[in-house]
């Protein structure tokens, strides 16, 4: 079977609100950052499938032959993309010895990995032998999407590899995107890996993964802001770990708890994050205000309340927001909580000693900090002469 040989890249993101309300059906904003997941698939004729997981200290190879012993008899329930095939991922639990509820950050890599590779190639009737190596610049499980960004990268290699969708790449070009119709595939194809990885994902990371940029999401329908203002954000990893999964099902154990408390707090985050987009929309229409800049700051002070009503919240994150509300700063945690990521919105006139001295305070807690640009690409494919040498060097060991 021909195997197309590629590298693709995908972005992290960050939630600017409504993380775990979106699971929910209730709106979030998301934004694409410009720290991106790399992946090299490549054609071998070694009879085996193997992976390099750098980032998490995973390298496994499988024998095609033991792995075509896990096609599900019936295609039917992989093709239904709107859940999981049970049946397919009980093999692969039984497969990989990883017992149903399993947390193990290189047990979820494999399994997405393997559910991924099976869906793409299970209809050609013969698994392919290649190699995948994934390489990313985000940091793991810290709420800024290196799951979804890894799941949308697994899945545009694999259908691309597969011949499902077509290389964008052309002769004058090193680095392009997919159409509307290919984004689609890769999207529901992330997902798959999303829902192996979180349990119950919302669909925004991949979403945000797949068409980069600004995005309003709600109950799967995706909404690109076409006109928003230059934000500036820091960004700031307390490195404290934690787990998408067991936080998102911490969110519905309090939900069906405490019903008629937790469920106004999650229709405040709805509106807080339609507040959001509704002054941003002002600000591009209108030039910037003070005012604008003041709403924004208090709607973050007031949905990182809810995070922490939610049981989200950790001590270290709350250092943080006292930390910059010190230097005059407002923030947030972003993602799953529980540790992890924050941001902090720096106003136009926010002077740039205000920001080094907080990146040093918050660098003095033991924090991870920087300025980051948002509204990245989405999912693109590369030549290799369009990818950073770095990038390509870690690629280039396994
Ligand atoms: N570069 C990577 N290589 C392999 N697995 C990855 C990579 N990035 C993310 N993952 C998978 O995603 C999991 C982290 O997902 P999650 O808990 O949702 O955190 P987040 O998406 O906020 O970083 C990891 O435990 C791992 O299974
Ligand atoms: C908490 C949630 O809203 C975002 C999780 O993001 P992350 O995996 O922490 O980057 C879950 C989801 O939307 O699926
Ligand atoms: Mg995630």
């Amino acid at each position: 079977m021909h195997i197309k040989e590629c590298i693709v890249s995908a972005p992290g993101k960050a939630i600017l609100h409504g993380e775990h309300a979106v699971v929910h059906g209730k709106m979030a904003l998301a934004v694409s950052l410009n720290l991106r997941t790399y992946l090299q698939l490549q054609a071998t004729f070694t009879g085996k499938v193997s992976i390099n997981l750098p980032n998490i200290n995973a390298f496994l190879s499988w024998d095609v032959t033991t792995l075509s012993h896990l096609v599900p008899e019936s295609k039917a329930d992989l093709e239904n993309m709107d859940e999981l095939d049970a049946e397919l991922v009980r093999r692969l639990r039984h497969f990989v010895g990883v017992p149903n509820g399993t947390l193990d950050t290189r047990s979820m890599a494999v399994l997405a990995f393997l559910y991924i590779y099976i869906s793409v190639f299970a209809g050609s009737g013969e698994l392919p032998s290649l190699t995948v190596s994934v390489w990313s610049e985000l940091p793991t499980g810290a709420g800024l999407g290196s799951s979804s960004a890894y799941s949308v990268c697994l899945a545009a290699a694999l259908l691309s590899a597969s011949g499902t969708i077509p290389s964008p790449l052309s002769d004058q070009e090193n680095t392009a995107r997919w159409g509307e119709v290919e984004m689609e595939l890769i999207n529901r194809y992330a997902f798959q890996g999303e829902r192996i990885i979180h349990g119950n994902p919302s669909g925004v990371d991949n979403a945000v993964g797949t068409w980069g940029g600004i995005l309003r999401y709600h109950s799967g329908k995706i909404t690109p802001l076409s006109r928003v203002p230059m934000l500036r954000i820091l960004l700031t990893n307390t490195k404290v770990p934690r787990s998408t999964k067991v936080l998102v099902a911490g969110v519905r154990d309090k939900m069906n708890k405490f019903p008629f408390i937790i469920n106004p707090v999650l229709d405040s985050v709805d509106a807080i994050s339609c507040t959001c987009e509704q002054t941003l929309s002002e600000m591009t229409s209108d030039s910037p205000t003070p005012e604008h800049y003041d709403t924004l700051e208090e709607l973050i002070d007031i949905n990182q309340h809810h995070l922490n009503v939610m049981g989200v919240g950790h001590p270290a994150l709350d250092t943080l927001c006292r930390v910059t509300l010190a230097r005059g700063l407002h923030s947030k945690l972003t993602g799953a909580g529980g540790g992890g990521c924050a941001i902090t919105l720096l106003r136009p006139e926010t002077e740039h000693s205000v920001v080094q001295n907080t990146v040093q305070d918050l660098r003095d807690c033991g924090y991870d900090c920087w300025e980051t640009r948002i509204g990245a690409a989405g999912v693109q494919e590369h030549s290799p002469l369009a990818v950073k040498e770095e990038v390509l060097e870690v690629l280039a060991c396994y």
